[in-house]
């Protein structure tokens, strides 16, 4: 059945249609007649899908082989400058639906830092940004700063952002709106990986014995709740990006961008926080497959650490802080704790669940809880969507 849309409808260029992508594409494409949303463009690392006249005639049942069957570029680009610069056409390209008055979005579903990089340019011309992806977020501060500026300079783009801290759970719409009503977050703390959420709710139990470590890392990766590379989770990396992210929405709040130094918002992003790594000695730097099959050799270890915890029982969580108790003097933190078995991290997480406490000032001693899934591709999807759904 071919869909109808809505007059005015939102034009929507995808990039990155990888786990994530394709079920958005999915989501995009099953939105009920008239839909508000147009798709434009899906671009992967090698192929680029869409039309002159800037819309694609495809359906739920159809994009998927249509995509796959697509030629691949030629000339594909090298360089990361010669990436860059195909990008900024293909963004000047959609610009010109903007000047004839259309709301275009870009959504970007890849985890590259090129593309993050080029946001600015985008709002710039006044296309909407909408990504899962934490890069450009919690990177250096530079494209922080630019990005915040270029959104707030009057072209009337916004960026969008949900699904990059606790995938489609409703955390950075929550923050925004406790910080935007005048709340003050004293603290916000919980556990923001699904990986790792995964891994100890079937690894650490309380009991002696289970699985082994590489064991669950590798169902977390086949269960596509990892990052591309699972050492991005397991060196808590990616918990690092979304406490500097949440950080950052804290403190750039109500505040002139023009006005933020890049020392208030972490100079170096994410790289400011140190957080503790699960990545054994020696296989940080490795190929992905030699770390894969290296892995399991730090089994006994990981096993040791369980054991030690149960004898005093207790269940291993990896968990994450923003500590504005004292604002002057902000502590961001992720490690590898140890919770009673009675302790909410240890009785109400289940598969891959995020759970994260908002203490505020007015919620004062009992915090407010978001917790649910916090990865996975139908959930993270769902975040974008939802961002999409913001701006139609
Ligand atoms: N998985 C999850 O549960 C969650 C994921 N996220 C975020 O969502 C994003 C996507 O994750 P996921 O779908 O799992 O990752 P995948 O690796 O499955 O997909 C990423 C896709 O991006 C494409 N891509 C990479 N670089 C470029 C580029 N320069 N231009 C065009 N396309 C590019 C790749 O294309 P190709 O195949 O051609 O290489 C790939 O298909 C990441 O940023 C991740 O952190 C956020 C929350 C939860
Ligand atoms: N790899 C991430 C995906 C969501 O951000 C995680 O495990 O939480
Ligand atoms: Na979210």
């Amino acid at each position: 059945m071919s869909t109808t849309h809505a007059e005015g409808s939102v034009k929507v260029a995808v990039i990155g249609v990888g786990l994530v992508g394709t079920e958005f594409v999915n989501q995009l494409l099953s939105f009920p007649s008239p839909s508000p949303f147009r798709l434009v463009a899906l671009q992967s690392s090698k192929k680029l899908l869409s039309n002159p006249d800037g819309l694609l005639e495809l359906t739920l049942s159809n994009w998927k082989g249509t995509f796959d069957q697509t030629k691949e570029m030629e000339n594909l680009p090298k360089t990361a400058e010669e990436k860059r610069d195909q990008l900024h056409r293909c963004i000047k390209g959609l610009s010109k639906l903007v000047k004839l008055g259309q709301r275009v979005v870009l959504v970007d579903n890849t985890s590259d830092e090129i593309v993050a990089g080029s946001y600015p340019v985008a709002l710039g011309y006044g296309i909407d940004v909408i990504t899962p992806n934490k890069k450009a977020f919690s990177g250096s501060a530079a494209l922080y700063s630019d990005i915040l500026c270029v959104a707030s300079n009057g072209s009337g783009a916004e960026f969008l952002n949900e699904s990059t801290v606790g995938a489609g759970l409703p955390i950075i719409s929550t923050l925004k709106g406790l910080v935007g009503t005048g709340d003050k977050i004293r603290k916000i703390e919980g556990v923001f990986s699904g990986t790792m959420s995964y891994i100890f709710n079937k690894f650490s139990t309380g009991e002696a014995g289970g699985d082994n470590f590489s064991e669950v890392v590798f169902e977390a990766k086949k269960a596509g709740y990892t990052e591309p590379d699972p050492r991005e989770d397991l060196n808590g990396a990616d918990v690092a990006r979304k406490l500097t992210i949440l950080y950052r929405t804290i403190i750039s709040h109500a505040v002139d961008p023009q006005s933020l130094k890049d020392s208030e918002l972490l100079v170096e992003g994410f790289k400011e926080v140190n957080p503790f790594s699960l990545v054994p000695e020696g296989l940080e730097s490795v190929s992905l497959q030699d770390f894969m099959d290296g892995l399991p050799k730090s089994d006994a270890k990981f096993s040791k650490t369980r054991e030690d915890a149960a004898k005093d029982g207790k269940v291993l969580r990896y968990v994450g802080v923003v500590d504005l108790t004292d604002p002057s003097k902000p502590v961001i933190k992720a490690g590898l704790e140890q919770y009673p078995k009675n302790h909410a991290f240890a009785t109400s997480l289940q598969g891959s669940d995020n759970i994260i406490m908002f203490h505020t000032e007015r919620y004062g001693g009992r915090p407010l809880i978001v917790q649910g899934a916090g990865a996975g591709a139908a959930v993270t999807a769902m975040g974008v969507m939802s961002d999409l759904l913001k701006l139609a």
